[in-house]
């Protein structure tokens, strides 16, 4: 599947090997942070919300790899549609299932780029007074930015991989709901999106 579909890559920016590698790195990073009772100074295990649907490969992964009692949760938002460009203003249409009152939060994106997306999910799991947010974001593409958010309280910001200023498919995420299912990253060829 993925060769039938190489044709419309492009160029490959990080392939199956090097993501396994970071999103296990990122996992220890996790793990050893919420390291639980083990260490006294250790906030206690956190509940990971996946971002649907993008991030379901991301979480799916960086979840088998996190060696705590944690929690899983989606939310799903989306702002891209079937294009390549933000509307601004991300559409929630699936909510929590744990409470997330009280508790530490991380949020799992499988890419940040306006930051329009993170920055309504935080406010909003701040409105359902979880006591921290993280974000862990496969990719961060900065170039893009156009809205500011920060971790909630004293969540962190866990990053794999800096994304230069292309439109990217695979690993969960898509142009009109296509390519997630690519298992490496990887700069779509302008002709399938113009
Ligand atoms: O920083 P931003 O500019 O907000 O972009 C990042 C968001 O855009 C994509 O989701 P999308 O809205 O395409 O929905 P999807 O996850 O269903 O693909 C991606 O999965 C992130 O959630
Ligand atoms: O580069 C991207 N690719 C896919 N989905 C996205 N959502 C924001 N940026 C991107
Ligand atoms: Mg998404």
């Amino acid at each position: 599947m993925a060769l039938k579909l190489q044709p419309h890559i492009e160029r490959v920016l990080w392939d199956q090997q090097q993501i396994s590698r970071r999103v296990t790195e990122l996992a220890s990073q996790i793990s050893a942070d919420f390291g639980g009772a083990a260490n006294s100074d250790s906030p206690p295990p956190p509940v990971l919300v996946g971002v649907a649907t993008g991030a379901f490969l991301f979480l799916a992964d960086l979840v088998r790899n996190i060696d705590l009692p944690i929690s899983v949760d989606f939310v799903r938002a989306e702002s891209y549609g079937s294009g390549t460009i933000s509307s601004g203003a991300p559409k929630l249409s699936l909510d929590l299932k744990v409470d997330v009152k009280g508790k530490h939060v991380i949020l799992v994106e499988d890419i940040v780029d306006t930051g329009s997306t993170l920055s309504c999910l935080i406010a909003y799991l701040e409105s359902k007074g979880a006591s921290s947010v993280s974000v862990c974001a496969f990719l961060d593409k900065p170039t893009r930015r156009k809205v500011h958010f920060q971790p909630l309280g004293q969540g962190k910001f866990y990053k794999g991989f800096e994304c230069p200023d292309d439109f990217v498919v695979g690993y969960g995420m898509d142009f009109a709901e296509l390519y997630r299912n690519l298992p490496y990253v990887g700069v779509l060829k302008p002709e399938y999106y113009k």
